[in-house]
């Protein structure tokens, strides 16, 4: 049983009661600690729209990890990450070794579910359906269609309303953000250029959405229907968006994330929480960074306690950061599915 297994109520409660009983569950493993939420409701429907959109909902403020292995899960998890995310290689190790990057390995997914009690996530290939229909019978908690995997299809993603699980997709702008919402994502996460430990583009993509939305917000209604069509999603969903000032669904900033100061960066500029892999993982000091960086992104509106996160890690064990100017067209992994 997994927690999009659940319902919303029983969700909601999971997570208040999280804090409390993280002994509790560590001791005896989550499963033994599921009858008693199920006990709370058994009646509501599980797997729903929004049962799949609460889950990010409880993940606000937090970090999610890309792990390799089960050592790099176990990191995370003691470093307090809201999840981890399960990847074959580390954004870097994909940019640099080329040829295809698929899905990770089942069986190491299902070794770093075992292992851990935080929720566990895991990538498929745009638009791979059987990739994504895999995990799904595995259990993973969310699964990410991502651009840092080669694409299976140059055209279409995967149709998400079918699946019971949540996804999370990637978007540069307001545009590919709400035509991944249409399609059934759960949670945004802007999507920056994995693996090069520069924050400029999550940056970049983070004030697109933002001044869209802006931009969205003082248009007429008959301009706003113009931008449904040159968006190529329901009209609804463009007048939610200017109707609540935000993305429907959550947001996080992900990609080229590298420090607790580009950690608290992106929080100041809106997003929900953080996706950081590379950044952590290719470091030298990874353990101090990624408890650094929880603690930036949870604490972002305090400089004073940024500045103690940021004193935690060493600049000198950074990872070499890649300058964009230098990648060539092909190398983006950003224009993957738009
Ligand atoms: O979700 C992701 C892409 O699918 C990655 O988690 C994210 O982009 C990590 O990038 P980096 O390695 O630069 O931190």
């Amino acid at each position: 049983m997994r927690l999009y297994e659940l319902s919303f109520a029983q969700i909601e409660d999971f997570f208040y009661k999280l804090a409390e009983v993280k002994d509790i569950i560590k001791d005896n493993g989550l499963m033994e600690f599921l009858p008693e939420l199920k006990k709370l409701d058994s009646t509501i429907q599980t797997g729903t729209t929004r049962v799949k959109h609460a889950f990010p909902i409880f993940q606000k403020g937090g970090v999610v990890m890309d792990i390799t292995n089960v050592q790099q899960a176990q990191i995370a998890e003691e470093a307090g990450a809201v999840a981890v995310m399960v990847l074959d290689k580390l954004p870097y190790d994909v940019r640099k070794s080329g040829g295809v990057a698929r899905m990770a390995d089942p069986k190491i997914i299902e070794e770093v579910m075992n292992s851990i009690t935080i929720p566990v996530m895991a990538k498929v290939r745009i638009g791979h359906y059987y990739e994504a229909k895999l995990l799904e019978a595995l259990g993973v908690d969310m699964i990410d269609e991502s651009e840092v995997l080669t694409p299976a299809d140059e055209e279409h993603h995967i149709n998400k309303w079918e699946f019971s699980v949540p996804f999370v997709n990637g978007a540069r702008n307001l545009g590919e953000a709400l035509r991944r919402t249409a399609e059934g994502a759960s949670m945004i996460r802007t999507k920056g250029e994995a693996g090069t430990g520069n924050v400029s583009e999550a940056v970049k993509h983070m004030k697109i959405i933002n001044s869209e939305i802006r931009s969205l917000i003082s248009m007429s209604e008959e301009d706003r229907v113009k931008k449904a069509r040159e968006y190529q999603v329901p009209y609804q969903l463009v007048e939610l968006t200017a109707k609540i000032k935000r993305l429907p669904i959550v947001n996080f900033a992900a990609g080229g994330i590298a420090t607790p100061a580009d950690a608290a960066l992106m929080m100041w500029l809106g997003a929900d929480g953080l996706f950081v892999g590379s950044g952590i993982f290719k470091s030298q000091d990874p353990d101090e960074r990624a408890k650094a960086v929880v603690l930036a992104a949870a604490c972002w509106e305090y400089p004073e306690i940024v500045l103690e996160a940021q004193k935690m890690i060493s600049e000198q064990k950074s990872m070499m950061g890649i300058d964009i100017k230098s990648l060539k067209p092909e190398e983006l992994l950003q224009v993957r599915g738009l």
